[in-house]
């Protein structure tokens, strides 16, 4: 799966995004991440990429030349128009749901605003889709970009060591996930739940599946009132 990010701030991606999981996954190439700076696209003889609001206000936005002409650059030679989307207050919140479905795609093109945004006929013109994270203001979409890629990345297959890795995951299967336990045995006067030590492997699945529904309940009860 390719990711290509339109970003003032390319540098941001190559440090996040060759750690960890999507770090070796792009090592792998099972994944392909491109950080695109829309500044090297500007035509302006100071690489300017914003201007001042038609109408006034404060504030600057994002001028639609210089990101079209880097959008071009990525689908000029393309035989299909890949999805483009608009990380955006003003989007759908993005949810496993959306995360699920945004795998299945084998190529996404991100574009990150910056200031008060792109300019309107920007999203009119390559524009798909505007997708948040979540009912606040962030300073640009460049952390929304990766929220994105990472949501998404875990489902690519081969990203994680098995399926198992992320279907026991809180929200995969619209539940919050059990409790986790690892070693010593006993930590701070607190010790494992005995089922979790008896090798029943029917009995510790159902225990789990009992905390999840338990949890669920209790911190999240609306997860409830979605589940098919
Ligand atoms: C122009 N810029 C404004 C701030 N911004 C967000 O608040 C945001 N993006 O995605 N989910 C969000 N919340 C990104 C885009």
């Amino acid at each position: 799966m390719r990711f290509d990010v339109l970003t003032l701030f390319p540098d941001i991606f190559h440090a996040v995004m060759k750690e960890s999981i999507i770090g070796r996954a792009q090592e792998k190439n099972i994944i392909e991440i491109n950080a695109i700076n829309i500044r090297d696209f500007s035509k302006d003889k100071h690489k300017k990429v914003d201007d001042y609001p038609y109408g006034g206000g404060g504030g600057m936005v994002m001028t639609p030349q210089p990101i079209y002409d880097a959008y071009l650059s990525i689908v000029k030679d393309l035989p299909h128009k890949p999805k483009v989307i608009y990380l955006s207050p003003q989007g759908k919140v993005l949810n496993q749901k959306k995360v699920v479905e945004l795998s299945k795609e084998k190529h996404l093109i991100l574009l990150c605003g910056h200031y008060e945004g792109v300019d309107e006929r920007i999203i009119e013109e390559i524009v798909d889709e505007e997708i948040s994270i979540g009912d606040y203001v962030l300073t640009g979409g460049e952390i929304p970009a990766m929220v994105l890629i990472d949501s998404v990345s875990r489902l690519v297959p081969d990203v994680l060591p098995s399926e198992d890795a992320y279907k026991n995951e809180s929200h995969y299967n619209g539940l919050l996930e059990y409790p986790q336990y690892t070693r010593p045995y006993e930590f701070m006067g607190r010790k494992v739940p005995d089922i979790l030590l008896s090798g029943h492997h029917a009995k510790i699945e159902e225990w789990r599946k009992e905390q999840s529904l338990k949890r669920t309940l209790e911190k999240r009860p609306d997860l409830l009132k979605k589940r098919d």
